[in-house]
């Protein structure tokens, strides 16, 4: 599994990815939630329908209910009732009547068609209409949205705001998910302060463990969050005993590179079964992954955005189907280059970018600015990465590129 990046050069972002998705396991534990508790988490079991939605013939529309055939032989219907939801018409129509009908109310037997109240003419009891329409106009028939026994959702879906309205439309109380996947989180560094402690011109803030916690977050992750370690031998390694033991997977930042003052490689070397890749990707080249006892590791770089593109792009996938989250492959655009995006071959490189429509309607995509991985500021303000081939070097104004607007963990879309 080992990849020299010596002998061999960097290691392929695609090829990180198949090593570290073949040595995650699923999570197995399913629990029972209740609807309410069910947003973002993971479907562990297929759900088909145990009814017909709508679980009636009703009314699309404010109007009359009647027989289409009827059009044919009469231009005057009688009013002979009123069908409301909740509080239906009982009896079946005959030929020639009409029923006046709510939207949702349940079509009376006999009737199959409906015509909003906009198109007729009432005088007392006598009914005529405008317009001519089709069989079946304005009415929803049972089942047609959803068949008794239809299969509705899949294990592996993270249920949305939309599935918790469709599976409510069910009579669904409780489902099925996946327990939370258990994220340990830890900074090593001596030059870092918590949020909340005073500033000092020495030192800079943590700013990782708040935004991996945060991505975690919207991942649906169960967050231990183990705080700032020093550089301290002993420290660290209890750290990592204690996340190891807790967590299904630990993510540390820093220390990943070659410096000097840290001690998290000698204890990974010790601890666990560590491999130290140069990655192909710019930001986030120096990534360590691997297996502790029990847990799987994600040692990523310090330098924030480093730390968020490599979270984001490599640890994501892993962490989704280890949250047994289906497979998914996000949106790629073609955009034509706004701004000079300056490259060299090597590296993938996903820098931050803004795209937009320009007034001949054409996706374009502009340059964020400053792409050092130390700038955080560029990211907040981008929406998307112009992803630059690994061989490609810099892209000129007028020409062609890949973009990937940012999913909800890196930017809210509105
Ligand atoms: N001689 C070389 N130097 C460096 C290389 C290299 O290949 N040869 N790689 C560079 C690259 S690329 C990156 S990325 C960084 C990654 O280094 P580490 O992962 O070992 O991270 P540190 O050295 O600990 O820190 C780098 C940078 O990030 C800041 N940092 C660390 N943790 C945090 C945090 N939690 N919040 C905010 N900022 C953090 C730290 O202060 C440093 O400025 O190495 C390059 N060097
Ligand atoms: O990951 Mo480093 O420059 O690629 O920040």
């Amino acid at each position: 599994m080992a990849w020299n990046c010596d002998t061999d050069g960097l290691l392929p972002v695609s090829k990180a990815k198949e090593i570290i998705l073949g040595a995650i396991n699923v999570v197995k534990e399913i629990e029972e939630v209740s609807l309410d508790d069910a947003l973002n988490r993971v479907l562990a079991v297929d759900v088909s329908s145990p009814i017909n939605v709508p679980a009636y013939d009703n009314s699309a529309m404010d109007g009359y209910a009647l027989r289409h055939e009827d059009l044919t032989n009469t231009s005057q219907f009688q009013l002979v009732g009123k069908s409301f939801a909740g509080n239906a018409f009982s009896h079946r129509i005959e030929p020639g009547e009409c029923v006046r009908i709510m939207t949702g109310a349940e079509l009376p037997k006999g009737a199959d068609t409906v015509i909003m109240q906009e198109n007729a003419e009432v005088e007392g009891d006598s009914v005529s209409f405008t317009v001519a329409v089709d069989k079946g106009e304005a009415v929803r028939p049972k089942g047609d949205d959803i068949r008794e026994g239809a299969s509705v959702l899949q294990s592996g879906k993270k249920l949305s705001p939309i599935d918790i309205g469709l599976l409510a439309s069910l009579g669904c109380d409780k489902v099925e998910v996946y327990r939370k996947i258990k994220v340990a989180v830890f900074s090593t560094g001596d030059e870092l302060l918590s949020v909340g402690e005073a500033a000092r011109s020495d030192r800079i803030f943590d700013t990782n463990r708040p935004m991996l916690k945060a991505m975690l977050t919207s991942l649906g992750a169960e967050v231990i969050d183990l705080g700032i370690i020093p550089d301290d031998r002993a420290l660290i390694q209890q750290t990592f005993e204690r996340a190891d033991q807790e967590a299904d997977c630990v993510i540390t930042s820093g220390g990943v590179s070659v410096g000097e003052a840290d001690y998290t490689k000698e204890v990974l070397d010790e601890y666990g079964d560590i491999d130290f890749w140069k990655l192909a990707i710019k930001p986030g080249k120096p990534l360590a992954f691997g297996r502790l006892k029990k847990s799987v590791f994600f040692g990523l770089p310090g330098n924030p955005v480093s730390s968020a593109v490599t979270f984001d792009q490599i640890a994501t996938p892993a962490l989704k189907c280890m949250a047994g989250q289906l497979p998914s492959s996000g949106i790629q655009l073609q955009a034509e280059a706004n701004s000079v995006f300056r490259k060299r071959p090597g590296r993938a490189d996903y820098q931050r970018a803004t795209f937009f429509t320009n007034d001949e309607g054409l996706l374009c995509v502009q340059s964020a600015g400053s792409q050092s991985s130390g700038v955080l500021s560029c990211f907040s303000n981008s929406n998307c990465y112009a992803l630059i081939e690994q061989e490609r070097g810099r892209v000129e104004i007028g020409e062609n590129l890949t973009i990937l607007p940012f999913s909800s963990l890196i930017q809210s879309s509105d």
